[in-house]
């Protein structure tokens, strides 16, 4: 039996988690892989905080450590952010290190440059762990999905927000507090304005796109809201009206075309997707042979991101022993441009501030007829210091009606709309 060895760069929340794991269910990794897979060396930047591991592992400040250590055949990236992290990857792989990392922002940024030149090194490059924390999805659609043409991906893939709205939602808590737990929790980045702005589920959303439709998409070309700027009012009346608002992540085919985004989103209560509490996440996926998947679990979190990136060390562990090392984690490419506008539509609910004068609700009717847009519901809250407050549901209308509709409320002298968010149904 051969020992492989590990490096682990970070051991933080996931890092410490992927330790643990390691250490104990070492006999059930043998047992599957026939190699018995221990951490040899760990990159981090204050060795005094884990005092606790110093006797189990060598803990390091110097990334040539594990460079340069012709021992170590498997590097796993934990440390977050673009950089160092681009840099030390791309070291490891022109040394022909294989590597496992769960960091979405590099992949969804540079994964197909990496993924290049691990190929060209016979390398491997897995990063199960950057998509949904602890579901196996990319595997899964990689393996399991290889023939089925995928028309829609869709899904809550950010734990941080679905804590915070779901916390918001059912403990009454401020979006402050609920924030503040998930980061005691240890589901949100170092800096989670990229959870709360959704650019962490864009960047999943990238590269489930590049899985699902094999079409590498930027996160610059994508329409991306987070939850910021969504407003207690709207999650009540969007309860009072049967939905609840989760951070939907959309990626679908329309006419040969990708249409992808991330955005608040109004999901009716007898949605599966409703019912995604806290920190998980759940993905669906729609095959054109298969119909409706569902792919459940928990999103964020220590140990159920270190499985997942377990089942990326044993599966390069063994391809070294297969000597099938250097294949692509995926294999499917195709050209898509952007979908047409015109040929995506969504009902959208929309909330309007107006002052409380006779005439206004004319006015709206005016501009959604202008647009070619009807009223599915409508509700009128109580006026508050001389303005009103109107909540409409429109019926189906596609994207270039909304960003017309949307010109036209900008341009009026007293219909300010406050906010527009898709809904599923
Ligand atoms: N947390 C989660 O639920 C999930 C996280 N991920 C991804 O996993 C990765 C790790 O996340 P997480 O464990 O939460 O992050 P943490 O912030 O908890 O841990 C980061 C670790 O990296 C070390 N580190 C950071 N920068 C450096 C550096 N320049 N040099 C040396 N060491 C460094 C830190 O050292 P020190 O301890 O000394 O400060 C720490 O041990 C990220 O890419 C994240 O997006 C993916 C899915 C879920
Ligand atoms: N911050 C991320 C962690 C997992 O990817 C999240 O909250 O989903």
């Amino acid at each position: 039996m051969r020992e492989i060895k590990v490096g682990l760069l970070g051991l933080g929340t996931v890092g410490s988690g992927v330790l643990k794991m390691i250490q104990e269910n070492g006999d059930k990794i043998t047992n599957v892989t026939g190699q018995r897979i221990t951490v040899k060396t760990a990159l981090v930047r204050n060795p005094a905080k884990h005092e606790a591991v110093a006797d189990s592992v060598t803990l390091t400040t110097d990334f040539a450590e594990i460079l340069n250590d012709e021992e170590i055949d498997i590097a796993v990236e934990l440390l977050g952010g673009l950089h160092p992290a681009e840099e030390y990857i791309t070291a490891l792989l022109k040394q022909h290190k294989h590597v496992v990392t769960a960091n979405k922002d590099l992949i969804a940024a540079v994964g197909p440059r990496l993924a290049q030149l691990a190929h060209d090194n016979h390398c491997d490059l897995m990063y199960e762990a950057s998509v949904a924390g602890g579901i196996p999805i990319l595997r899964t659609i990689a393996n399991s999905f290889s023939a089925d043409q995928i028309l829609e991906v869709k899904g809550i893939v950010n734990g941080t927000t679905n804590y915070i709205l779901t916390q918001m939602a059912k403990q009454g808590l401020d979006y402050d507090t609920a924030l503040k737990q998930a980061q005691e929790l240890g589901f949100a980045e170092a800096d989670p304005t990229n959870d709360v702005k959704g650019k962490d589920a864009a960047f999943k959303m990238v590269i489930l796109s590049h899985f699902a439709f094999g079409t590498e998409v930027a996160v610059d070309e994508l329409e991306i809201v987070g939850i910021d700027q969504l407003t207690k009012e709207d999650v009540a009346q969007a309860s009072k009206l049967g939905y609840v608002v989760k951070l939907v992540g959309l990626a679908k085919v329309v006419n040969h075309g990708l249409f992808v985004e991330v955005a608040p989103t109004l999901v009716n209560q007898s949605h599966p997707l409703a019912s995604i509490n806290n920190e998980n996440n759940a993905v669906m996926v729609t095959g054109q042979a298969v119909g409706d998947t569902l792919f459940y679990g928990p999103g964020a979190g220590g140990l159920p991101t270190a499985n997942s990136v377990l089942s990326d060390i044993t599966s390069t562990t063994k391809n070294l022993v297969l000597k099938t090392t250097g294949n692509s984690f995926n294999n499917f490419a195709q050209e898509l441009g952007p979908a047409d506008p015109k040929a995506v539509s969504f009902p959208y609910y929309l909330s309007l501030k107006m002052p409380d004068v006779p005439g206004q609700m004319q006015q709206l009717a005016g501009l959604m007829t202008q647009v070619g847009a009807s009223f599915q519901q409508l509700v009128q809250t109580a006026a508050h210091q001389g303005h009103a407050h109107v909540v409409v549901i429109t019926h189906a209308i596609n994207q270039a009606q909304l960003a017309q509709l949307k010109e036209l409320l900008d341009q009026s002298p007293t219909l300010s709309l406050q906010a527009a968010y898709k809904v599923l149904d």
